[in-house]
């Protein structure tokens, strides 16, 4: 009898077992079922909304924006003559063509993309004054200067034009009387001045109005990150000029924001240019942000110094803008620490007064001050090209933000990195102030798991959240480059005795933070003198790690709480605790072997950054000199690092030949002191070879002898003659 039972007790024990992992089998599709409808939904949303915006637009036949054009020849004489770009990048001519076509565009294009050459080539090839708004007066200023420099009639009509200069632009407006080809206003002057309208109204009346452009267009919206009342009002320009083409310009890709500024500037029927999100030349890497803020501006210090050494920009974020009093201190602190590690750093954040902010982004963006350490606030307004690195010291609050704030770097196209500090610990102060907004804590959630993948391309995460199909990451992320070194514990046991923790406080009416939850698990392991059990081998930061990965999986929840003095954030149980408690939910932790972002293997696309040689170095050096001497204008508006590139290659000696490579313009003007600098490299072909060779020549009594053979080749031989 007894043997019958045990066994039926065994047939009945394998059974429910069996039952059991099928159970854990199906929540675990469950919860992949749930991520990936939420994707789809996403997806659809996105594409019935493009959908019924083509369909609202007059049926339009494909056009093709890439064939000829009787403006061809001018177009890519203007484009390399005057601006110096040897060719065109991805839609840009399409997007030239379909403007001077008189069409209305709008062009979506990444950071860095290139957008202002497709309003500012066709507003010099088509007669009259092209009108450009633009949000920011910094970034205004910064067009406008580079501009007059390539010696284009460029002005601005804002708060800071003197009285001479309005005059001139009235003049040009109203009587077509000196020369204006392109001017930059602030979409206030739209909304609130009469008198510029009504000037504005003759020069269009006159037929002096060549095109009329919108940058950063995402203002308009209010599903934008950045929206601004005064960009609601410029739907007035075509419906004032309804004949004049428009082109809308912005990096923000969401479907949303697109047909919403359509609707908003009453471009219906615009031709559409949508490029990639991809950033190829962006290297993304997340790494571990230790609790001791020290430890972390040491990391990051060293980093600068290592990776940086050639005095090259970047920023480093601090926090949110909502925080400002205490960020203040902390960036004045970073930059400080900073500086004490030998590096060369100032602090921007928004209270400070215009002037100084003014300064130091100006010291910056000359390459005379290497790093700015900021808040978000300091953002919109960069315009320079050579960002090496953006660090970001703590999270973005979305995916969004974190994309746009990283691509700062890089935006001449060469390669620069971005790098996240990341630390579980951070996060309830990040939610706690992202909790109101809408869909806050999602889009919180969705950047703390970017952080937390070990094995996910980081890229792969960006296509995903723009809906984008997945292109190639050719190594440029940590988790691509590296490979990954991680341990997977199985923390079900775990997930049970947090739930079971949770559970008897609430029934309590008790609550608990993250740390103190923290605390209390730790607390319990060691009192239950469980010092084998799966638990107790978890440290402080992985126990961490485990309540966010329960509250990315639902199994916990966090709540918020005013106080008169902040808002708190507790960890409560979330919709999945029962399957956690009941050991169903099977919860897998990865925990990062050695340091994240450092793991080892050889980095396949990682430090595609190149060692600038001296050639280029002096190049660098020249450009700031010349910046100065030609009325303050940023180095980049002399020479762009690719252009440095090209002729730290290259080597021109002669101001044809230099001509071939940077245009008629920059030749002209710089010309002479670039091919001064360049001369002592063509005949030291090799110039650390041939220093290496001269030191050694020396050493050995002199008996060895430079001989030049022909302007590029040098070569060194024995010579017992001398
Ligand atoms: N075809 C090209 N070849 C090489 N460099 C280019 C080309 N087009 C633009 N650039 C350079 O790329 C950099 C970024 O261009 P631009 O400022 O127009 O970017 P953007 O798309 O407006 O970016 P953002 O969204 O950040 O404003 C500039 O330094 C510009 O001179
Ligand atoms: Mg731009």
């Amino acid at each position: 009898m007894e043997p019958d039972i045990e066994e039926e007790l065994l047939c009945v024990e394998a059974e429910l077992q069996d039952v059991q992992d099928q159970i854990r089998a199906l929540l675990d599709r469950q919860e992949k079922l749930y991520e990936r409808q939420s994707e789809l939904q996403t997806l659809l949303d996105g594409y019935k909304i493009s959908q019924s915006a083509e369909n609202k637009a007059a049926p339009v036949a494909v056009e093709d924006w890439s064939g000829s054009f009787e403006w061809d020849s001018r177009a890519d004489d203007t484009r390399f003559n005057i601006f110096g770009i040897s060719s065109f990048r991805a839609n840009q001519r399409e997007i030239i063509n379909a403007v001077m076509s008189g069409r209305d565009v709008l062009v979506i294009m990444a950071a860095g993309g290139g957008k202002s050459l497709c309003y500012q080539l066709p507003a010099i090839l088509r007669d009259g004054v092209a009108l450009v708004v633009s949000p920011l007066l910094s970034l205004i200023q910064d067009q406008v200067m580079g501009l007059t420099a390539l010696g284009i009639p460029a002005y601005m009509l804002t708060s800071t034009t003197s009285k001479e200069d309005e005059k001139y632009i009235y003049k040009a407006l109203d009587k077509g009387e000196g020369a204006l080809t392109i001017l930059y206003v602030t979409p206030e002057k739209i909304s609130k001045s009469k008198r510029f309208m009504s000037k504005l109204e003759k020069c269009h009346h006159g037929g002096r109005l060549s095109l009329v452009a919108i940058d950063e267009a995402h203002c308009c919206s209010q599903w934008g990150h950045d929206f601004r009342p005064d960009y609601k009002n410029l739907g007035i320009l075509k419906i004032q000029f309804p004949n004049i083409p428009m082109i809308a310009l912005t990096a923000t890709a969401t479907y949303k924001v697109q047909t919403d500024l359509m609707e908003m500037l009453h471009i219906p029927k615009c031709v559409k240019f949508v490029s990639t999100v991809n950033r190829p030349n962006l290297f993304y890497k997340v790494l571990d942000k230790s609790s001791v803020g020290k430890v972390v501006i040491d990391e990051i210090a060293d980093y600068i110094r290592g990776s940086c050494s050639n005095n090259e920009s970047g920023i480093v974020y601090c926090f949110s803008r909502k925080e400002c009093e205490q960020v203040n201190e902390l960036l004045s602190l970073v930059a400080k620490e900073l500086r004490d590690r030998g590096i060369s750093a100032d602090y921007y954040h928004a209270d400070m007064d215009v002037v100084a902010r003014g300064k130091v982004h100006l010291r910056w963006s000359k390459n005379k001050l290497q790093v700015i350490v900021g808040t978000v606030a300091f953002g919109m307004g960069i315009n320079k090209p050579d960002v090496r690195f953006v660090i970001h010291h703590s999270l973005s609050k979305s995916m969004e933000t974190y994309y746009q704030e990283s691509g700062r770097a890089g935006r001449d196209g060469l390669p620069s990195e971005c790098i996240l500090y990341f630390r579980p610990g951070d996060i309830p102060r990040q939610s706690s102030m992202v909790f109101y907004e809408n869909c806050g804590l999602q889009n919180l959630y969705d950047i703390v798991r970017y952080c937390q993948s070990n094995r996910k391309c980081r890229r792969s995460a960006f296509f995903q959240h723009f809906g984008e199909a997945m292109q190639d990451c050719n190594g440029m992320c940590d988790n691509c480059a590296y490979g990954t070194e991680i341990k997977e514990v199985d923390a079900t046991y775990h997930a049970k005795i947090i739930a079971s923790l949770l559970h008897d406080m609430q029934s309590n009416d008790q609550r608990a933070t993250m740390l103190q939850l923290v605390d209390r698990f730790r607390a319990k392991i060691k009192a239950s003198g469980a010092s084998n059990t799966p638990a107790s081998d978890l440290k402080k930061e992985e126990v961490e790690q485990l309540i966010i990965l329960l509250i990315l999986d639902r199994v916990l929840k966090e709540e918020f709480q005013h106080t008169a003095y902040a808002t708190n954030a507790y960890v409560t149980l979330g919709p999945l605790w029962k399957q956690a408690l009941q050991g169903k939910k099977a919860v897998k932790l990865e925990i990062t072997i050695g340091q994240r972002g450092n793991k080892g293997g050889s980095p396949k696309g990682a430090n595609k950054r190149t060692r600038t040689s001296g050639l280029e170095t002096k190049l660098d050096e020249l450009r700031i000199e010349l910046s100065s001497s030609h009325g303050g204008i940023f180095p980049h508006a002399v020479l762009s690092m690719q252009q440095i590139n090209m002729l730290g290659h290259q080597k021109p000696t002669s101001i044809e030949e230099l001509e071939k490579l940077i245009g008629k313009v920059k030749a002209e003007k710089y010309g002479n002191r670039i091919i001064e600098i360049i001369q002592p490299y063509v005949t030291l072909e090799n110039p650390d070879v041939m220093e290496q060779d001269l030191r050694k020549a020396s050493e050995n009594g002199g008996n060895k002898r430079l001989k030049k053979k022909d302007k590029n080749l040098v070569y060194v031989e024995s010579s017992e003659d001398e």
